[in-house]
């Protein structure tokens, strides 16, 4: 049996109207790497109520987006100006996270989604990483081929024991790098799988072996087939919902 992957939307404008879509490299991904059928999943202001529906879901995927989460969330300081953020898919994925969590329902998040996960469990963000001490600039250079944008960026040192070490047979791998915004305070009930060479928080899983939540600063949907620890990220949420499945029908 197909695993259902719940993933809540980005709300947009596009012309005159907003729309809820999701980027389509996350669902090939999803279907081709982790064989599961991915539900997009609407972020309306007030956010839907996606109790009855979590009952149904066997996995939550959270994907990346260029927009920020609103700073409130997670700190008192102001948003920078320009800044884009998407109130509706914060006040949608927040509380999913939370709700997840709950139920036990496995959980991979992507970039935007790995910020979702810690904001939500109570974590903070640099809202500049690039400007926040000693870190690197983890962003992409958006006038290079998306193939560069997406291409390996930096090595990420990877916890002993993990779910990514296990996923790589490896205590370092290679990553994409395209984000201006990272952990700064990792949430009380996570714990780093992940770091970069200049010490930020590039990947945290739930501190229970009781339930899977893995969530990535990379992009490991890009080209999955192509790079065997990408797809073997994918795998790891597969079986997890296989399982969670399994034991929900019992
Ligand atoms: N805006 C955040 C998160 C970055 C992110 O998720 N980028 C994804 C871009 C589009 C995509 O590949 O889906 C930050 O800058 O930290």
């Amino acid at each position: 049996m197909q695993n259902w992957v719940g993933v809540p939307c980005d709300r947009k404008q596009v012309g005159h109207h907003y729309f809820h879509m999701a980027g389509e490299k996350y669902l090939r991904a999803l279907r081709e790497a982790a064989d599961a059928l991915p539900l997009l999943m609407p972020s309306l202001e007030p956010p839907l109520d996606y109790w009855p529906l979590l009952d149904r879901l066997d996995g939550l995927f959270l994907t990346g987006a260029y927009s920020n989460i609103e700073p409130h969330h997670y700190s008192d300081e102001a948003s920078y100006p320009g800044n884009v953020h998407d109130p509706a898919r914060d006040a949608t994925t927040l509380s999913i996270v939370r709700a997840a969590v709950e139920r036990g329902l496995p959980v991979l998040a992507v970039c935007r989604g790995l910020q979702e996960v810690n904001v939500a469990l109570g974590g903070s963000l640099y809202q500049k990483v690039h400007e926040a001490g000693p870190f690197a600039d983890h962003r992409e250079n958006t006038a290079d081929p998306l193939d560069v944008q997406y291409g390996l960026a930096h090595p990420v040192a990877l916890t002993p024991g993990g779910i990514l070490a296990r996923a790589a047979n490896a205590d370092t791998a290679m990553v994409n790098s395209l984000h201006g915004q990272g952990i700064r305070d990792v949430a009380p009930s996570l714990v780093v799988e992940a770091r970069a060479p200049d010490g930020l928080v590039e990947a945290v899983r739930l501190d229970s072996n009781k339930q899977f939540l893995l969530a990535v600063q990379w992009h490991p949907e890009w080209k999955v087939l192509e790079n065997p620890f990408y797809t073997q990220i994918f795998k790891a949420f597969a079986e997890a919902m296989t399982a969670y499945r399994q034991h929900k029908a019992t």
